[in-house]
């Protein structure tokens, strides 16, 4: 460490940062830029649009006086570079990982950490009541939301803009415009970036931050371009002086001491500002340069070699079975059609997009206008599948019960990432969409226990009349091998796996595999319950009449879940029988191995039986 980045071994927080001389600032970024390189790529994460805000980073930390001033990451998954100057170098190792550096800002992690967040587009919003609290406290300090090109694609962004434009404090909007999302960018805001940052004003405006911002007086200076700009001079008027904003670039994000200069003078500006920041995700890495959306979230990797190609035969994943499931549909059913909040690749719809490019909409990220457009798609006969995951349809909840569920449309939602996401941690967990989703009348609701079911309940739902979500969890499953044909299974039907004494487990979900471990030691019955409702109250209520004690499964949150469901119907049916509830506790599981999580939560097959074992100790006496 110490030879290879001189510099950055001296940073510890960014007041060591603001002791450096301005000529200093370009090669800290040269060794902060290798440094998050070799360490992203031992650990896997965020890595193209890090690099891409490294100068950004640099300059901000120099030039505000954080954490006094406020800085508020968007999504935050461009914050390693931010991590590294505010005291967690030496923590980097641990990103992601169980017990380590969260891979976004919380609050409870660093005091630069103004605000925690993940899911996309709530900067602005955040920074403005930063902004707005520190006026009513009398405070002086500098509210700065950092967003990029595709959060700002949100409605929400766009609710704070409307907000902020006429709000009487000194906010900083800066748009971080690398021109992409996870995948190319979507949409008519987009065409509105890129007209400029088309040639002239691009070149115009690069020239001036260099010349015009570095020699005069700032003020004037940038009173110099407003009037400019207002002319049409050097740029059209963008949407964001609509708005109420002083806009100012856009700037080249890698130049640091331009961004410094334009900083400072910002710095003194009233009311609210907008600087449009020019970068490239994956900057100063060729392979994530040339790629960046292989690049976006890879896991560990060579940087001399790049990404591993895949090997060997793989085992399925579950994305992939809904993957290839939407392009066999869609080839026997014209009227399909396929929606994503941004998240091409991440749902597995690449493929999809390629042979039905004209039935394929990526919307952007707008979870909110995804369902609602669905459910105007299903109005007029189409039949549309959201491919969404759990954790991102939380936005979408009133969409759901209001605009789908009400009209009893017939709209798919195929909810992906159900259950504990592994490296990205509470943020992403899909933990709560059975509670959520339950209780809505008309919604359905599948669990599948494994990949060729997923696909069965995929036809199942499709063939419905009414809203389905079917729910599966990131990555492989049990490895079962997956039918291509488009069987459906009847809906609210589960099934018995294996008869038993005196106990039932009934498994809601993938968690069907541990419970079929369990029940060979313990001679219990094991029930796949498929759904989470309409649920199997009939088999529910036979399986009760001829056992002792029940044990639900499920990979979400017990608490309003599928077990509560269970609890629900005995009731109704009043049937007194005690009933073990097991899956995820009343609180938010931190990031790490999702096995592992998963074991020290007690849901693998040791912590079931033992579970099992500790609540049912009269069936089960020890020895
Ligand atoms: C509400 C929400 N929807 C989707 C996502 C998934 N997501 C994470 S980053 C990202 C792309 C963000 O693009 P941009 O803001 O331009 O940042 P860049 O990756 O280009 O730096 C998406 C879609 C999310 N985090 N939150
Ligand atoms: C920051 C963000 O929301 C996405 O990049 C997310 O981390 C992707 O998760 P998956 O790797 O599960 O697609
Ligand atoms: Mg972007």
């Amino acid at each position: 460490m110490k030879n290879m980045y001189p510099l950055l071994q001296t940073i510890d927080t960014p007041d060591d940062l603001r002791r450096l001389n301005r000529s200093q600032l370009e090669p800290l970024a040269h060794e902060l830029r290798a440094f998050l390189l070799e360490s992203v790529a031992k650990t896997g994460g965020h890595l193209s649009s890090n690099l891409g805000t490294v100068e950004l980073t640099v300059a901000l930390h120099y030039v505000l006086n954080t954490p006094y001033d406020r800085i508020v990451w968007d999504v935050g998954h461009q914050t390693y570079p931010h991590k590294i100057l505010t005291g967690r170098r030496e923590r980097m190792h641990s990103l992601r990982q169980l017990g380590g550096l969260s891979g976004f800002p919380r609050r409870d992690e660093s005091e630069f950490d103004t605000f925690g967040t993940a899911h996309s587009s709530t900067s602005i919003s955040a920074a403005l009541g930063m902004a707005l609290a520190s006026r009513l406290k009398g405070e002086d300090r500098h509210a700065i939301a950092v967003i990029g090109d595709g959060a700002m694609t949100a409605g929400m962004a766009f609710e704070a803009l409307n907000n902020a434009g006429v709000a009487d404090c000194n906010l900083l909007v800066i748009l971080n415009d690398n021109d992409m999302s996870i995948s190319p960018p979507v949409g008519a805001l987009n065409r509105h970036l890129a007209k400029l940052l088309s040639g002239q004003f691009y070149a115009a405006a690069k020239n001036a931050s260099k010349t015009v911002l570095k020699g005069a007086p700032p003020l004037w200076e940038l009173a110099k371009r407003f009037e400019e700009s207002a002319k049409g001079m050097v740029k059209p008027i963008t949407l964001f002086e609509k708005f109420g904003f002083n806009y100012v670039g856009p700037i080249d994000g890698h130049d640091v001491d331009t961004l410094v200069s334009v900083l400072e003078n910002i710095k003194q500006l009233k009311g609210p500002q907008f600087l449009h920041v020019v970068t490239k995700k994956g900057q100063g890495y060729k392979m994530a340069e040339a790629d960046p959306v292989a690049y976006h979230g890879p896991g560990k990797f060579d940087p001399a070699v790049g990404l591993a190609k895949a090997s060997g035969q793989a085992k399925i994943t579950f994305t992939e079975v809904f993957g290839n499931w939407l392009c066999d549909m869609a080839a026997t059913d014209s009227r399909l059609v396929g929606i994503t909040p941004a998240m091409r690749e991440g749902s597995g719809m690449v493929e999809f997009e390629k042979l039905f490019p004209k039935r394929f909409f990526d919307v952007g990220i707008a979870e909110q206008h995804a369902v609602t457009f669905a459910a105007g798609l299903a109005c007029e006969g189409l039949k549309p599948v959201v491919a969404i995951y759990s954790t991102f349809l939380q936005r979408a909840y009133d969409q759901l019960v209001h605009d789908v569920a009400l009209q009893n449309l017939p709209v798919v939602f195929a909810l992906d990432r159900a259950g504990l996401v592994g490296a990205d941690g509470a943020t992403h967990a899909g933990a709560y969409d059975i509670p959520f989703m339950r209780c809505i009348p008309n919604m359905s609701v599948a669990c599948p226990s494994d990949e060729n079911e997923c696909r069965q309940l995929l036809s199942t739902a499709y063939a419905q009349e009414g809203p389905v979500a079917v729910r599966y969890p990131r990555g492989v499953g049990a490895g079962v091998a997956v039918s291509r044909a488009l069987d459906t299974l009847p809906l609210g039907k589960g099934e018995i796996r294996r008869t038993g004494k005196k106990v039932a487990l009934l498994a809601f979900g993938t968690l069907l595999h541990p419970a079929l471990q369990v029940a060979e030691v313990l001679d219990a019955t094991v029930v796949n319950m498929r759904w989470a409702k309409p649920l199997d109250t009939e088999l529910l209520l036979q399986i009760a009449a001829e056992h002792e004690a029940l044990v639900t499964l499920e990979d979400g949150c017990i608490m309003g879940g599928a077990g509560s469901a269970v609890l629900e119907a005995l009731a109704q049916a009043g049937l007194a029988k005690p009933v073990l509830q097991l899956g995820l506790p009343d609180r938010f599981i931190e990031h790490g191995d999702p096995v592992k999580l998963m074991a020290m939560l007690g849901l693998d097959a040791q912590g079931i039986e033992a579970s099992v074992r500790a609540r049912f100790c009269a069936i089960y006496p020890a020895n």
